[in-house]
Parts: C-alpha cells; sequence; structure tokens
C-alpha cells in the first residue's frame, strides 16, 4: 500500500513491482578460438517447429518467472542467450554485456531499425492515407517506421522536439498541470484520506500533460464535470485500449498476422478512432493559435512547429508522443514515489531542496535518475540488427531482434555498488566515491534508449517528471505500508496462450492452414496422428526442416 500524506495524512494506494537482482559477471572464454554459431549460443532447451514455447506453457522452466523473465535468463544462461518461439517469426538474442551492447547500439546508429508495433504501422500503411496528394510525408511514424522513411521524418521533427528552448516553452504550462494534479488529490481524499485508484488519475496527469505539448491544449481532464462523451474522455478511454491491444497483438504472438482476429480488427478500429481525435484537437488548436499573430520564432509551440512541416505530420507525431509517453511518465511517477515512500530520509532531503527553492535541484535530478536506474520503465533498448555481429564468442545473424538489457545491467553490484538500495546520491558525489555513478559501464544506463534513434521525448518527459514530482513531495508526505511491491513487466516477447496447438485444434479442426501476411510463411498444422505419422514416414529419406534461413 503506497500513501501519500498530506504532510500528516495518508492518501492512497497501488500495486506495483519491484525486482531483485544479484550480480552475475560472467565473461565467455571461447578455448576453441573460433566463432561459435548462433545455434550454440546458450538458451533454454529447443524442440521442432515450436522452439522453446514449452518453456513459457504451465510447468515449463520459465513459466513462473514472468516478473523476473530477463534476471532469470541472464543467471541462467550468462551474457548472451538466445530464445526462438513458435509465433514470433526471428531469432531473439538477449545480451547483457555492456561491451557487447556498445558495439552493437554504435554500429547499428546509421539506420536504427527496432521493430515493433507491427499491427499499428499495419493500420497506418494501409487504412491511412495521406489526406493531401502533395504531402512529403507518407511516413507510418517516428515508433513504427524504419530505414530512409524513419531517417528523413526524424531529421524533420529533430530539432523541434529537441530543441532545449523549445521545450523551455512548456515549464510553466506543465507545472500548472502539476499543481491542478495536487488539488486533484486534495479534492478527492477520502475520510481516511486515501485515493482510490490511484493507477487511473496518474495517467489523466500523464495524459494532460503530454496533451500540453502533443495537441497543443489542455484537456481539462481533472474537472469532475467533463462529460463522458466529450473528445477528451474518449481520448482517456481510446488510450488505455491502445495499450492494450499493441500488447497483445505486437508484443506477443499472436494469430493476426495469418487471420483477421477479432481483436485485430477491434485494433483497425481503435487506431482509428485515435487518429481522428488527434486530428480533431490538433486543428481545433490551430484555430486557436492562428487568432495569435506575429509571434516570433522561439515563442511558436511545438505543434505550431509541427503543423508547418504539414498537417498529417502534426497529427502522426500526436499519436506516437501519446503512445510512447503516456504510459511511460505515468509509470515512471508511480515509481519515484514508490521508491521516496520506502526511503523517508531521501524523501525528507528531497522536500528540504524542493522548499529551499535551490534552482538547480540537484537532488531531485538525482532521485529520478536513480528511479529510472531501479525501475526502468523500458527495461532494455532494442534494435533489428542489419548485418552478422560477433560478439562474445557467438555470431549473431543479420535480421535478429537483439533485446539490450539494462535493467539488469543496472542492478549488478559490479556497475552500481548495492545496486538494490535508492542512493540518488551516487548521482551527485565525486569521483572518488565507491558509489560514483560514473565508475559503471556508459551502456548499463540507457533509460531513454542510444544514439540517433533515442527518445525523442526525453527532454519533455525530464520537465514533466520534475514538476510531477517537485508539487507532490511539496505538498504531501508519501508513505508505504505493505510488502515490497512487485513491478510487472507488461511488454514482454512471451508465448500467448492464444497460439497454442489446443487452441488451433479446437477452432479449426485436425489441419489448419495459416496464410503469410506480412513476411511470416505460409504454416499448415497437422493436428492428426495418422496423418502426421504419414508424413513423417514419406518425408523419412531425406527429411527437411525449414530452419533459419537469414
Ligand atoms: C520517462 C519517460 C520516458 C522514457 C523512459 C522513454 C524511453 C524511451 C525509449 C527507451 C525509447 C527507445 C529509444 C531507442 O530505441 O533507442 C523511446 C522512444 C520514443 N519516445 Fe520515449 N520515453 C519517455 C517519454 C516519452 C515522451 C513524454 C514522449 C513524447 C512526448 C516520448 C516519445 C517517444 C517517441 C516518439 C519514441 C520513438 C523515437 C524513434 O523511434 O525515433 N517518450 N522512449
Amino acid at each position: 500500500m503506497l500513501s501519500l500524506r498530506r504532510r500528516i495524512n495518508t492518501i492512497y494506494i497501488f500495486n506495483a513491482r519491484s525486482t531483485r537482482l544479484l550480480g552475475v559477471s560472467s565473461t565467455l572464454v571461447d578455448k576453441r578460438n573460433y566463432i561459435k554459431t548462433w545455434q550454440e549460443i546458450p538458451g533454454p532447451s529447443s524442440l521442432p517447429v515450436i522452439g522453446q514455447l514449452h518453456h513459457f506453457l504451465p510447468g515449463g522452466s520459465l513459466y513462473n518467472v514472468k516478473h523476473a523473465l530477463y534476471d532469470t535468463l541472464y543467471k541462467r544462461y550468462g551474457p548472451i542467450v538466445k530464445m526462438k518461439i513458435l509465433g514470433v517469426p526471428f531469432l531473439i538474442i538477449n545480451l547483457y554485456d555492456p561491451g557487447a551492447i556498445e558495439k552493437i547500439l554504435r554500429e547499428e546508429d546509421i539506420l536504427p531499425d527496432r521493430p515493433a508495433f507491427q499491427s499499428l504501422q499495419y493500420y497506418r500503411k494501409n487504412y491511412l492515407k495521406s489526406d493531401n496528394p502533395n504531402s512529403e510525408s507518407e511516413s507510418t511514424g517516428l515508433i513504427t517506421e524504419h530505414g530512409d522513411n524513419w531517417k528523413s521524418l526524424r531529421s524533420k521533427v529533430n530539432p523541434i522536439m529537441l530543441q532545449p528552448k523549445g521545450v523551455k516553452v512548456y515549464n510553466k504550462p506543465l507545472y500548472k498541470v502539476a499543481e491542478d494534479m495536487v488539488s486533484r488529490i486534495q479534492f478527492l481524499l477520502d475520510e481516511k484520506h486515501m485515493v482510490n485508484n490511484v493507477r487511473h488519475e496518474i495517467t489523466m496527469w500523464s495524459l494532460e500533460s503530454v496533451a500540453v505539448v502533443s495537441l497543443g491544449q489542455r484537456l481539462n481532464l481533472f474537472d469532475p464535470n467533463l462529460p463522458e462523451d466529450s473528445p477528451a474522455r474518449k481520448l482517456t478511454k481510446n488510450i488505455h485500449e491502445v495499450f492494450y491491444i499493441a500488447q497483445n497483438l505486437d508484443l506477443k504472438p499472436s494469430l493476426w498476422r495469418y487471420i483477421s482476429t477479432p481483436l485485430f480488427r477491434k485494433a483497425m478500429k481503435t487506431y482509428a478512432e485515435q487518429w481522428e481525435l488527434s486530428k480533431y484537437f490538433v486543428q481545433q488548436s490551430m484555430v486557436n493559435l492562428k487568432k495569435e499573430t506575429n509571434r516570433p520564432d522561439d515563442e511558436k509551440s511545438i505543434l505550431e512547429k509541427l503543423v508547418n512541416i504539414d498537417e498529417r505530420t502534426a497529427v502522426l507525431m500526436a499519436g506516437d508522443s501519446l503512445f510512447a509517453g503516456v504510459d511511460t511518465a505515468g509509470n515512471v511517477v508511480t515509481s519515484i514515489l514508490y521508491l521516496l515512500a520506502r526511503n523517508p530520509d531521501k524523501q525528507k532531503k528531497l522536500r528540504e531542496e524542493l522548499i529551499s527553492e535551490n534552482p538547480k535541484q540537484t537532488y531531485l535530478k538525482a532521485c529520478i535518475k536513480e528511479t529510472l536506474r531501479i525501475i526502468p520503465v523500458v527495461p532494455a533498448n532494442l534494435r533489428k540488427v542489419s548485418k552478422d555481429y560477433d560478439v562474445l564468442g557467438y555470431r549473431i545473424p543479420k535480421d535478429s531482434f537483439v533485446i539490450l538489457n539494462h535493467e539488469v545491467l543496472g542492478k549488478t553490484e559490479q556497475h552500481f555498488p548495492r545496486p538494490n538500495e535508492f542512493i540518488p546520491e551516487r548521482w551527485i558525489v565525486d569521483k572518488t566515491d565507491p558509489l560514483y555513478y560514473g565508475n559503471a559501464h556508459p551502456f548499463v544506463y540507457n533509460p531513454f534508449g542510444f544514439g540517433t534513434r533515442s527518445c525523442i521525448g526525453r527532454r519533455i518527459a525530464q520537465l514533466q517528471l520534475e514538476s510531477f514530482t517537485s508539487q507532490m513531495i511539496k505538498n504531501f508526505e508519501v508513505s508505504w505500508d505493505g510488502p515490497p511491491a512487485e513491478v510487472e513487466v507488461a511488454i514482454r516477447w512471451l508465448a500467448n496462450r492464444e497460439l497454442t496447438l489446443n487452441t488451433l485444434f479446437d477452432q479449426f479442426g485436425p489441419i489448419v492452414r495459416l496464410e503469410g501476411k506480412l513476411r511470416a510463411p505460409t504454416l499448415i498444422f497437422i493436428l492428426d496422428a495418422e496423418a502426421a505419422a504419414l508424413i513423417l514416414r514419406s518425408e523419412n529419406w531425406m527429411p527437411v526442416r525449414p530452419g533459419f534461413r537469414s
């Protein structure tokens, strides 16, 4: 139970999780002195066709480690671990070695490919044609695009979203959102000084603050009289649905790439609704901005500058910011409150700094950094590699999907002494102190990603986190009176029971054809013993088992 005290009173509860990781340091020594193949990379045992799927099903060796999957893989198999699962159309390699991580991130930095959210990309490519036939921008957006399409969009929006001056314009508006959040919490306190459904309240704050930037206006979500059918409330509901859908369709094996599942059809409707709502707010903001003429360039908002490229780009960036910014910022502030609640001495120190009005806010920034080390909302960076890599004695083939884990590494004693303790001081102390953060390998801590593809919203996020934390800690005392929280990683490349063979058999019978969409091959599932025996026997002279051609 996490509670916030208005200096005296307790106010709220939520559930989260925390992981405890021990340091494991292992370096592979290749005694035979040659590069081993990807098949030799350590990892859970694999079966023909289904790969490692059985490990994730009930009774499997990884079924019960959902909360600490990546940590468990590291401890069991070392700094490089392979995963190959039915329904995931590529080889996955987990890396836990900062030198190997650095090599891949740096060498992939020209056109970094981070495959994800294919259903959103599918929607934007197939359902969303540009309204303006002369529009330059046919890109599907930053989070879904790769190659030259991504580069062209990113180079246009980088100077707009990352320029410190341009972001500074939001200082006052974002502090105002945080102050309104404090008033909202005060209003919601019940007789036990608690607030129910805190997750929802924090999502509202997060959406409200991202909207100030990406939609160019306040949504007024804290207003209890805002009608349920208003566009702003519809957007809140839509955001929840988009997260649910994207996780289930894109981050777990799913049948949608083969057949039009009910969730896929719902996804297309939900993405269309988000597009229309974003467009509605962007157009409304532009009408209001046109009334204010003759403003100098450095006072122009991010939205205005994006609309100057073209309206489609502004709406795409609004959609991407909502998608990538709302859940992340909401999760980070929840973690900050939790860690400060568990560490009252640090909370007191932070409050003293905030009350002293020290403009540098060194301790506040350190608390944010330390939270992102202990509970990084994005626990790993991802890259689809554009060439073969020889790392740690193994060859990682081109087109593999590499998970560059920093959550696990950030909690190893070797890089951060007393790794499971919340010690914001490590970000402030000088080089002679053993806790000094600079003693860690620089690729152990990358909460906003790396290089040309790193988080484009990071300056906005920093401002959001600082404004929220300072207002809340100035006004409330946060305490926790439960056991250590469990932090669940919602986004996992894990087996989804939607795709077990039993489900296929129940739904379609003993022979099932899955038509390949995107780049997946067409598959025929034989779920009948006699037919299987016939094929296996007839093919037994020269059996061919299609493998990993790349
Ligand atoms: C504390 C909050 C946040 C964290 C920890 C975070 C973290 C990340 C990470 C790790 C990436 C991937 C970087 C890579 O692959 O190298 C990313 C990408 C991205 N983030 Fe954030 N983010 C946060 C908030 C935001 C906000 C508030 C926005 C928008 C206003 C945003 C917009 C984006 C976008 C559009 C991308 C895709 C960039 C691209 O692929 O070119 N993020 N973020």
